[in-house]
C-alpha cells in the first residue's frame, strides 16, 4: 500500500548507524550495491541515492521496489513515499490525497516525526499530527464514512517524516530482514542437505552479512537424485536473497565413503559421516578463502546432535562451526523455513535410504570415534572435496 503519487522508496537500516563513519560508509555502499542487484534481478528500475543513515530509491515502480528492498539483508524497513515541500499545507494535501485513495474503513491515526533545526519549520510534529489528522478526518467525511481516531491501534495509519528541506508521506513500513548487508563479512562454507534446518541456518549467516559457499554431500545410493534436487532447490531460494553474490552449489560425491561406513560401522556411523562432511567443508573453505562452516544442527534434535556428539564432530575441523539453530526448537525453525520460502522444497519426499543405524550412539567419546573411523577418513574427504562438481545457481 502506498500513496498514489509515490515517487521514491525510503529504505531504513538499523545497526549500520552505530558504526564508525568509515565502516558505516563501506556497509552503506555494499547495501546500495545489493539493492541495485536485487532490482536488476526483478527487472525493476530506480535511482539509488545514499544519504546519511538511510537510502532512497527514486522510482516509478514503488510497490515492486518496496518489496525488493524489504527482501534485502541489512534493511529494517522500507516505505514507498510521496515527497513534498516541508510545509504544513503541502503535507496536509499529501495526507488528504493518500487518505482519499487508500482509506478503506476503521479508525485512523497520523504519526509524524520532525527532524532538523527547530527554526527550519514554524510547526511541531504535534501540529502535523493534529492538522494532518483534521485533513484526513474531512476526507473520510467526504467519502461518506464516520471518522474515528485511534492512536494506539489504528486500522489505517499515515506517517509523515518532515526534514529541513522536504517531507515524506507514506502509509506502510514494510519490515525487512534486518541484519547487515550481505558481503560485509568474510564467507563461510554452508553444509546444506536440503532438509528444513540447514537452509535456515545458512540464511541466518547471510542475514548477518556473511556470504555462504553452499556444499551438498551426495550420499550415493543412500541419497539419490531427488535428495540432491531438494538441496539445489533450497539453494536457489537462498540465492534469490543474494543477487550479485555467487551461490553455486559444490557437490561432494561421498557415495563410496557412505557405502563403506554403512557396511563397516555400527552405532558411530553417523558421527563419522558428519566428521567426513566437516573435513570436506574445511578443505573447500581453505581453497576458497572461507573462514568457517555453518550447519543446521540444533542441540539434542537428533542422536548425532547431542551435546556430547557435537563435541566429537566439532573436533574434525579447526575452523569455527557456526550453528545458528543450536538453541532453537524445531517448530520455530520450521516456521522460519516457511517464512523464507525454503520449507516446501525441504519437505519434498526423497524416498532416500537412511544411513542412520537403528541404535545410534548418543554419548560418544572422541577416542572411541577416532579408533573406529577409517585412518584415511580426512584424506578421503580432502580428495572428494577437490574432485567436487559445481552446479551453477541463478539468483
Ligand atoms: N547430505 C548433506 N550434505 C550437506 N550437509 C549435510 C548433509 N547431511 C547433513 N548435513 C549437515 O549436517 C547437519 C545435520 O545433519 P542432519 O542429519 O540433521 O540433516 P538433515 O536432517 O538431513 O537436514 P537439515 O539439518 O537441513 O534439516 C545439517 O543441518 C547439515 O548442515
Amino acid at each position: 500500500m502506498h500513496p498514489p503519487d509515490a515517487d521514491s522508496v525510503l529504505v531504513r537500516h538499523g545497526e549500520l548507524g552505530v558504526k564508525s563513519d568509515q565502516v558505516r560508509r563501506k556497509m552503506e555502499d555494499q547495501l546500495a550495491d545489493n539493492i541495485r542487484a536485487m532490482l536488476d534481478a526483478r527487472a525493476l528500475s530506480g535511482d539509488i541515492e545514499q544519504r546519511r543513515n538511510r537510502l532512497f530509491v527514486h522510482t516509478d515502480q514503488p510497490e515492486g521496489v518496496t518489496a525488493a528492498a524489504a527482501d534485502t539483508f541489512g534493511v529494517t524497513s522500507a516505505s514507498a513515499v510521496t515527497t513534498v515541500d516541508s510545509t504544513l499545507s503541502a503535507i496536509k494535501d499529501a495526507l488528504a490525497v493518500t487518505a482519499r485513495e487508500q482509506y478503506d474503513g476503521g479508525a485512523f491515526a497520523v504519526s509524524a516525526r520532525r527532524a532538523g533545526p527547530a527554526e527550519a519549520h514554524p510547526f511541531s510534529s504535534t501540529d502535523i499530527e493534529s492538522d494532518g489528522g483534521t485533513a484526513v478526518w474531512e476526507v473520510i467525511e467526504e467519502l461518506g464514512g464516520e471518522p474515528a481516531v485511534d492512536l494506539d491501534n489504528p486500522d489505517f495509519e499515515l506517517f509523515v517524516e518532515c526534514r529541513a528541506d522536504e517531507a515524506y508521506v507514506f502509509c506502510e513500513k514494510r519490515a525487512g530482514p534486518g541484519g547487515l548487508p550481505l558481503g560485509t563479512q568474510r564467507p563461510v562454507v554452508a553444509l546444506v542437505s536440503g532438509g528444513i534446518d540447514s537452509p535456515v541456518a545458512a540464511w541466518k549467516l547471510m542475514k548477518r552479512g556473511t556470504p555462504v559457499l553452499p556444499v551438498y554431500v551426495d550420499l550415493g545410493d543412500y541419497g539419490g537424485s531427488d535428495h540432491r534436487a531438494r538441496a539445489v532447490s533450497t539453494v536457489e531460494t537462498l540465492a534469490s536473497y543474494a543477487p550479485g553474490h555467487d551461490l553455486s552449489l559444490s557437490v561432494i560425491d561421498a557415495g563410496d565413503v557412505v557405502t563403506d561406513l554403512s557396511q563397516n560401522l555400527g552405532s558411530l556411523r553417523m558421527l563419522v559421516l558428519r566428521r567426513f562432511m566437516l573435513a570436506g567443508a574445511e578443505a573447500i573453505a581453505h581453497e576458497c578463502d572461507a573462514v568457517g562452516i555453518v550447519t543446521g544442527e540444533a542441540i539434542g534434535q537428533k542422536s548425532s546432535q547431542t551435546s556430547a556428539n557435537i563435541a566429537v564432530t566439532d573436533a574434525a575441523t579447526t575452523l569455527p562451526v557456526y550453528r545458528p539453530n543450536l538453541t532453537v526448537d524445531k517448530s520455530e525453525i520450521t516456521n522460519h523455513a516457511r517464512t523464507i520460502g525454503t520449507f516446501d522444497d525441504s519437505t519434498i519426499d526423497t524416498g532416500c535410504n537412511r544411513v542412520a543405524p537403528s541404535h545410534p550412539e548418543t554419548n560418544a567419546s572422541l577416542e572411541a570415534v577416532r579408533a573406529a573411523e577409517p585412518d584415511d577418513l580426512f584424506e578421503r574427504a580432502k580428495v572428494c572435496a577437490q574432485d567436487r562438481a559445481v552446479i551453477p545457481i541463478e539468483s
